[in-house]
């Protein structure tokens, strides 16, 4: 009970409503964010992350700050996506909104898995209602001069904006991310958005060398990019590997499983949780736990106890209810929060989340309900 009242909602909305977005980003952040003793045994999705038994399911929402919230909306409004990833303050303020609105068991930082790349200064533009377009997309031996290692100093709003939130969450974890170099490359490869990943799976296949030669240059990229935010303080990292489930098991295995492990690698026992998501990854979870997650992500199409079942013992588990169960009737919602607890609970460990991204049309008071019934247990 006493950490439902610690980590309830409400408590994170008062000392953040000092920090506003635009201007209050300029010029360096000198307060140090405190450092929190103690919050590893505390708090439930650290907890559940290494396997320790939690009063409840932690929960949080991927894209839980975002499009649905309102206040995020008006935030947001006239700031193009790339500049708000850019400004410490407006950081800050979007990350703790969905913490203050749902009383989640985690924040996660508000950027994109684009930023190292635009960092490193690369000409990509995020356009509404599209993604991610890539100006010069890299399809040969030439393009990989673009992506060089991320040094801290390409980023200095990163590690502002996780000092201010650590000095703003209380006791709620502060979750880092980035992108996996297949999902990047993706994007690099393709242009854009792709659903088929042709033009990606066709420079693997025809071209190996210069392919590993990619995803190893975007390894680098990703560890530095994580390496900043777990150097600021961030108390978990996921990485997200989107669109790995367009590859079967082989090709996964062969092309992309070594790039991630060497991400995932470079942050062992380095006292965060690696948690590694993908999108139609029924057939790569083993392969995915392998390559060095503590904690497995699942989208909804592979129950939560057989996703257990091929992740194995020794890693934990995230998700998986589908996105649209927001839509669904009140009883048939609460069915399907209370099956994911239920398998979920056959878990080493489970963390509570969708299957992928909050929709934007989800109406934020679903996500609170589904919150309070997770909390119920
Ligand atoms: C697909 C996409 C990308 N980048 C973008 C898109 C969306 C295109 C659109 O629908 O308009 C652009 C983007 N990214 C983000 C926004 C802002 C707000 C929002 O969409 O709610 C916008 C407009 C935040 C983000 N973008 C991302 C996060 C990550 C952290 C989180 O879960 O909150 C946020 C807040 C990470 C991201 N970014 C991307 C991927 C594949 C991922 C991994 C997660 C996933 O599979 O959805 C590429």
């Amino acid at each position: 009970m006493s950490e439902r009242t610690e980590q309830g909602r409400g408590r994170v909305g008062a000392a953040a409503d000092t920090v506003t977005g635009g201007a209050a980003a300029a010029g360096p952040v000198t307060t140090a964010g405190p450092r929190r003793p103690g919050l590893a045994e505390r708090a439930r999705l650290l907890r559940a992350a290494r396997r320790e038994p939690t009063d409840v399911a932690p929960v949080w929402f991927m894209r839980q700050a975002g499009r649905a919230l309102p206040e995020y909306r008006a935030l947001r409004a006239g700031v193009p996506m790339l500049d708000s990833c850019k400004d410490a303050a407006l950081i800050t303020e979007i990350t703790l909104q969905p913490v203050r609105r749902f009383g989640t068991d985690a924040a996660i930082f508000f950027s994109d898995i684009v930023v190292p790349l635009v960092a490193i200064g690369m000409d990509i533009d995020i356009v509404a209602g599209t993604g991610p377009v890539v100006a010069q997309p890299i399809r040969d031996a030439e393009g990989l001069s673009a992506l060089r290692p991320l040094a801290p100093d390409d980023v200095p709003y990163i590690h502002d904006a996780v000092r201010l939130l650590l000095a703003e969450l209380g006791d709620v974890p502060l979750i880092g991310f980035a992108g996996a170099p297949f999902t990047l490359a993706s994007y690099l490869v393709e242009g854009g958005p792709s659903r088929t990943h042709a033009r990606t799976k066709r420079l693997m296949y025809t071209a190996p060398d210069l392919w590993h030669a990619l995803l190893d240059r975007l390894a680098d990229v990703t560890i530095g990019f994580l390496r900043v935010q777990v150097d600021a303080g961030v108390d978990a990292v996921q990485l997200f590997d989107s669109w790995a489930g367009a590859l079967d098991e082989a090709d996964y295995r062969r092309y992309v499983a070594p790039h991630s492990a060497k991400v995932l690698g470079a942050f062992e026992g380095a006292g965060v949780p690696r948690i590694h998501f993908g999108v139609n990854t029924g057939e790569l979870l083993t392969a995915m736990g392998e390559a060095g997650a503590d904690v497995v992500g699942v989208d909804w199409r592979v129950a939560l106890d057989e996703a257990a079942r091929r992740i194995g013992p020794g890693r934990a588990v995230q998700g998986n209810l589908d996105p649209t169960a927001v839509f669904a009737p009140p009883d048939v919602l609460a069915g399907k929060v209370s099956d994911v607890l239920q398998r979920g609970a056959k878990a080493e460990g489970h963390i509570f989340n969708l299957g992928h991204g909050v929709l934007p049309e989800t109406d934020p008071g679903v996500l609170a309900h589904i919150v309070d019934l997770v909390h119920e247990g």
